[in-house]
């Protein structure tokens, strides 16, 4: 299998450190002017755009966040190349979300959403099958997993004594304001009640030191909670490692004879 990967940070390098044994890459996109970054970092062969990578992949796994997908998901996807995301929360914004899919149908492939730093999608998914879910995510870190968020327009994140909550509303108003760190809130919603209907809460809290989410379901199939306590990627505190673990999982899965 030809991967392509965009972008070449905490992820793309875990994930390209660790391809499965079937795959082999043959690029990856970053911005012009990263060239030289993107092939030390991956030691892969740098590319402006889809059309620019050397071979042709089979697979474009979108590792760079919501600016990388918009600038390369829909190109991708009209030429039918199937694209694996990282960048769930970008399909909180309607008119993007609509462009992907166009590109999809048009290219004969599909967009796939990766699992990320969460889990319990497939219940989730299950449950919104039923009557009257209501979901309600959670998403703490440690103060630094929130810099250069919009966390430090409202808190001083050297300062806090204790949890505190500086987002709370929709998880489309989260996905398209922390597009760093509440892809999980997308994720989430997209699986089971929907981007409007789905509650975020975002909480920096010096007391921890892993990147906790959490979720309350309830519905017409009964209730369940669930919480994972994901520990950073080296090279991004805002990045939990099962993120990129995540894309590995998916790659094995796309060819095994039973899927799970
Ligand atoms: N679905 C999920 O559960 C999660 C999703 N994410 C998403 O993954 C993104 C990447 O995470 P990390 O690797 O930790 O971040 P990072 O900051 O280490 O790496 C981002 C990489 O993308 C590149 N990039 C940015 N814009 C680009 C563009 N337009 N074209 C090509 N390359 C571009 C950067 O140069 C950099 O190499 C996050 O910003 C976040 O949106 C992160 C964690 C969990
Ligand atoms: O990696 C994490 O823990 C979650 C994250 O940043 C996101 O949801 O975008």
């Amino acid at each position: 299998m030809k991967i392509a990967l965009i972008g070449h940070g905490a992820i793309a390098g875990y994930v390209a450190a660790n391809l499965p044994a079937n795959s082999r890459l043959v690029g990856a996109i970053c911005r012009p002017g990263r060239e030289a970054a993107a092939r030390s970092a991956l030691s892969a062969v740098p590319a402006l755009s889809v059309a620019d990578l050397p071979e042709r992949p089979d697979l474009l796994v979108d590792c760079a966040g919501h600016a990388g997908l918009r600038a390369h998901g829909p190109s991708a996807l009209t030429a039918g190349i199937e694209v694996l995301s990282v960048s769930v929360g970008a399909l909180a914004d309607t008119g993007f979300c609509a462009e992907l899919e166009a590109a999809a149908r048009a290219g004969g492939t599909r967009l796939c959403l990766a699992s990320g730093a969460f889990g319990a999608l497939d219940a989730l998914s299950a449950a919104a099958m039923g009557q009257g879910l209501a979901v309600t995510y959670t998403g703490r870190k440690p103060p630094q997993g929130w810099r250069g968020s919009r966390a430090e327009e409202v808190l001083d994140l050297e300062a806090l004594a204790g949890p505190v909550t500086h987002f709370s509303g929709t998880a489309r108003e989260a996905a398209q304001a922390y597009p760093k760190n509440a892809n999980v809130a997308a994720a989430v919603a997209l699986a089971g009640a929907g981007l409007d209907a789905t509650r975020a809460e975002l909480i920096a809290d010096p007391g921890v030191t892993a990147n906790i989410h959490e979720i309350a379901a309830e519905g017409s199939f009964g209730r369940f909670r669930f919480q994972i306590e994901g520990l950073p990627l080296p090279g991004n505190p805002r990045s939990s490692a099962l993120t990129a673990l995540s894309l590995l999982a998916a790659l094995r899965q796309r060819h095994a004879a039973i899927r799970i």
